[in-house]
Formats: structure tokens, sequence, C-alpha cells
């Protein structure tokens, strides 16, 4: 049986599910399946990235499910990212329309500016989603790169528009600067860095908070458990809650993230985990286990994209 995710409606009127798919290291086939699997499970949004080197795949799955009737392109939100080495205004459209050939469905729900830290044009090469790193700097203003962005919405082909990785300084220029409010602002969010501020600062314009890195990355941290954000899916407290409900550890921190009125977008390619993570419809934790959840904020980012800590635009110095 599918589970559905209810929708949220944006500061734009586009409505959008409160989960998605992640697709981050979901390639080479398995991107194809995974989307599709998630699809069949009722998932109904999906975010890729330029950077994912995915979205053909991504665009392939949404097509053959199409096609076997299973949904109709309105039925599916998908979204995906302008890489930091085309913010020069000149390459945004270009790098727009190679994501719209990618994922060939027609039109994009949500285009987002991927980070605020711009880097040197290198082509169009795709970039090596593993290293997207040895950048060379180059300090083009967030409000041109926008601005570039707000001029997508006359094609029709992009219904809406936002920012990720902005701290509430930068989203602020952009309320301020530019004519179209940013309908999200991606961000690692998970117990360990649950953004209660940001969510407070961005709801003032309506603008939402997509949860990124939900899970705290659980597998990249095989070799190194040590670095691993807290709560580990194995933390008695969260096994305790989910005890109660019948439900995973991986439910229950999504379901806290729902609860705080975050909208996450946990990846996986395995068919149990997909249908886990989404599975989270029937139940909601009490103020006292939200409290309990909330214990684990520390701060400390699983993202924290160190190497572009001297661009002018880093976002991490701000408080929030
Ligand atoms: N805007 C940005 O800068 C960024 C955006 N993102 C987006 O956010 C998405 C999610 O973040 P991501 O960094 O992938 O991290 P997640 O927190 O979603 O963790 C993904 C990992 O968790 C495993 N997993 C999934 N579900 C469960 C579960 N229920 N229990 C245990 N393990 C589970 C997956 O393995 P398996 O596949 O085997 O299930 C995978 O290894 C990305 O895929 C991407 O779309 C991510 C980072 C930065
Ligand atoms: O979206 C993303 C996926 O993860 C990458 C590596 O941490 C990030 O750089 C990127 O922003």
């Amino acid at each position: 049986m599918p589970s559905f995710a209810p929708t949220v409606t944006l500061n734009n009127g586009q409505k959008m599910p409160v989960l998605g798919l992640g697709t981050w290291l979901s390639r080479e086939g398995e991107a194809v399946s995974a989307v599709k699997a998630a699809i069949d499970a009722g998932y109904r949004h999906i975010d890729t990235a330029y950077l994912y080197a995915n979205e053909q795949e991504v665009g392939q799955a949404i097509r053959e499910k199409i096609a076997e009737g299973v949904i109709k392109r309105e039925d599916v939100f998908v979204t995906t990212k302008l890489w930091n080495t085309y913010h020069e205004p000149r390459h945004v459209e270009e790098a727009f329309n190679r994501s719209l050939a990618n994922l060939d469905i027609g039109y994009i729900d949500l285009y987002l500016m991927h980070w605020p830290t711009s880097s040197k044009f290198i082509g169009w090469a795709a970039p090596d989603p593993d290293s997207p790193v040895a950048p060379e700097f180059t300090e083009v203003d967030i409000v041109d790169t926008y601005r570039a962005m707000e001029k997508l919405l006359k094609t029709g082909k992009v219904k809406g528009i936002g920012v990720s990785n902005f701290n509430s300084e930068q989203v602020a220029r952009i309320v301020n600067e530019c004519n179209v409010l940013p309908v999200t602002n991606q961000v690692e969010c998970n117990p360990n860095l649950n953004q209660r501020k940001l969510t407070e600062f961005c709801k003032q314009w309506n603008i939402t908070i997509t949860a990124y890195s939900p899970l705290g990355r659980p597998n990249y941290y095989e070799k190194d458990p040590i670095n691993m954000p807290k709560p580990a899916l194995d933390d008695p407290r969260v096994l305790k809650i989910g005890k109660k409900y019948g439900k995973s550890p991986g439910q229950v921190i999504l379901r806290y993230l729902v609860d705080i009125s975050t909208i996450p977008v946990p990846k996986s390619a395995n068919l149990d985990r997909l249908r886990q993570n989404i599975d989270i419809f029937d139940f909601k934790l009490t103020p006292e286990e939200i409290a309990i959840m909330d214990g684990f904020n520390t701060g400390v980012r699983t993202v924290p994209f160190a190497v572009w800590a001297p661009h002018k635009y880093f976002p991490f110095a701000a408080e929030f």
C-alpha cells in the first residue's frame, strides 16, 4: 500500500508534498529504480541537482511512471539546483536549460540556488558529485544570480524558485533586494541541527525549510562512526519513542522533522527504507517527545562545506 505525504501551500501558491525523495549518490542505474520505486511507494516529491549527475535518470523514471499511467506530470513535484560554477547571470539560463533537457519532463517545479557561494565557470561538463571541490572562488553577488533566476519564471518552464544553504542574513537580502520571494530554503536539518531559529525567521515570509541530510547520512560514517551526528539511529531514546508507535528510529526522526514544520528529503535507494521513510503520516509526536528530540540539537554540521569557508558568501559563519 502506498503512503502519501500531505502538501504544504508555498508562498507562491504551489503545493509541495511535505516529504520528498533525496537522490544525492543515487546514480548509475540506481536512480531510475529508486525513483520508480519511490513513486510506487507514494512519493510525489523528488529532489535532485545538476551536481548529482542523475537528472537524466530521475527524468527517465518519472517519464516511465507517466507512461505506465501511475502518475500524471502534475502529480509530482521536482526540484533541481543551479550549481556554483553557473552563478554569473549570463550562465543561469543555459544552466537551467541543461537541467530542463536532462530531466525532459516539460517543466521543473522548483529551481534552487544550490549554495550562495560562486566559483569560476569551468565549462558545462557535469561536475564530479563526489568532489565538487578545488573551486576557484568568484564573488558573484547572490542578488545578481537570484535576479537571473527570477527571469526564468517568465518562461513558464519553472514554477517556483528558491535558495539552499542560505543563512538568515542571506535570506533577508534576497527578500529585501529581489522581487520574488524564495519558496524554500533547503538546508541541512536533522535532530542534531534542528534549525529552529532559521525556520522561525523564514516563517515571516512563509518561506519553508526543506530538510536535507535529515537522517544525518548514516552510512557515510561507517568508517568513521565517531563523527556520526547524533542521535545515532540506535539511540535508546529514539528507539523507545519508535516502540510506542511501532515505528523505526528513522521514521521517528522524519516525523519529528515534519512536526517541527520542515520538509525532509531523505535519500534511499533501498526498497524497504524507501517505503519506511514515507510511512510516517499515521502518527504524530507528543510535545514531550518533541522536547526529547529537541534535546539532540548540538548545532554541529554534517555538511560543513569547510573548503568553502574563506568564500565571501560562505553561509555558516553566521549564528543561523
Ligand atoms: N542542498 C544541498 O546542499 C544538499 C541537498 N541534499 C539533498 O538531501 C537528500 C538527503 O540527504 P543525504 O545527505 O542523502 O542524507 P540522508 O540523511 O537522507 O541519509 C541518506 C543515507 O541514509 C540511509 N537511509 C535512508 N533511510 C534510512 C533509514 N530509514 N534507516 C537507516 N538508514 C537510512 C541511506 O542508505 P540507503 O540508500 O541504502 O537506504 C543513505 O545512505 C540528498 O540525497 C539530496 O537530495 C543533501 C545534501 C546537501
Ligand atoms: O547537495 C549536495 C550533496 O552533498 C554534497 C557533499 O556533501 C554537497 O556538497 C552538496 O551540496
